[in-house]
């Protein structure tokens, strides 16, 4: 079975609260973003041991560690009749970048294996999986946009619709880890209600809608800052950095901007949502 794991980006991130578990409890609205890896799952020939193939983007780390692989595993712990599987990852969506690439991988291989097993597992009980593989991969499930609290795990309703807006994502070939992120972070209430902010025209929301890592990361990175004055610059309605970074785009409300000569180093994904 052969599935094509997308990107996110998030509208607004506040971190609000350092929690007991030493997670932080934020606020931020998760958008499927059209920018994809290729994953293929087969049953493994007869003998062989679950295992992952990788072309596209190196992925730092050992390979039996990959989230896919330990996506499979967990769903095999409680379902001993699964066989081995071979899968095939051809890695696109830049790592370490806030779009939650990763965590798109696991849960499109939760779903995927699912499916090709005939499993029948509802998908509130797949999230409660992913929810054990990352704060961000259970949104990959339903994949559709959410307003994400506590965690970033628990979900709640928003009616948001950006088709036709221009989307331009620029992801300046600099690794962020999301813990490297956090630690920089003083928690606060955010200054707007981001569900209030968001259904504003998208015109209104650089005055209203920004990212907590922002402030943080913008001292040690400054590259980060940079871009988003170029997005701006090249007429972008809003432009915010996703996530815990280091991708950061733009959005055009009278859609796709003429192509922009970035570095080479860099990785850009633009279209229309
Ligand atoms: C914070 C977000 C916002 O989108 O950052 P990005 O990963 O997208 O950049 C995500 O929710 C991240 O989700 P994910 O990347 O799956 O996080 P995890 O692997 O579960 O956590 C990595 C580390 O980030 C910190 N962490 C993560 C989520 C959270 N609500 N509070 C935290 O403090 C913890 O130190 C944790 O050990
Ligand atoms: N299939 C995978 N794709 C990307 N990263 C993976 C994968 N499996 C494990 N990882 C590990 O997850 C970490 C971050 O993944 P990712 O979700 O892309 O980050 P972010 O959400 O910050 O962009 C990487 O350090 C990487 O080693």
């Amino acid at each position: 079975m052969l599935v094509f794991p997308n990107a996110k980006l998030n509208l607004g991130l506040y971190i609000t609260e350092r929690r007991p578990d030493g997670f932080h409890n934020l606020e931020t609205v998760f958008l499927p973003l059209p920018w994809t890896d290729a994953l293929e799952i087969l049953p493994a020939e007869t003998g062989h041991l679950t295992s992952i193939a990788l072309t596209g983007r190196p992925i730092p780390g050992d390979p039996v560690t990959n989230l896919c692989v330990r996506a499979y595993e967990l769903l095999q712990a409680d379902f001993p009749q699964l066989p081995p599987v071979q899968m095939y990852l051809h890695k696109i969506v830049p790592i370490g970048a806030g779009l939650g690439g990763g965590s798109a991988d696991a849960a499109f291989a939760l779903k995927a294996a699912n499916e090709l097993f005939g499993l029948n597992i509802p998908s509130e009980t797949l999230e409660g999986y992913a929810r054990r593989l990352g704060a961000d991969c259970a949104f990959f499930i339903q994949n559709k946009p959410v307003l994400a609290v506590e965690r970033g795990d628990v979900f709640q309703e928003i009616d948001l619709s950006l088709t036709g807006t221009g989307c331009v994502v620029v992801y300046p070939n600099l690794h962020i880890s999301t813990p490297e992120a956090f630690a920089g972070i003083t928690p606060q209430p955010p200054a707007h209600g981001l569900r209030e902010a968001l259904a504003q025209p998208l015109e209104t929301w650089r005055d209203t809608v920004s990212n907590d890592f922002e402030r943080s990361l913008a001292p040690k990175y400054p590259v980060l800052a940079a871009i988003k004055q170029e997005l701006y610059a090249a007429g972008a309605t809003y432009a915010s950095l996703s996530g815990s970074g280091s991708a950061v785009y733009g959005l055009w409300a009278a859609g796709a901007p003429a192509a922009m000569p970035w570095p080479t180093e860099y990785t850009v994904w633009q279209g229309v949502l």
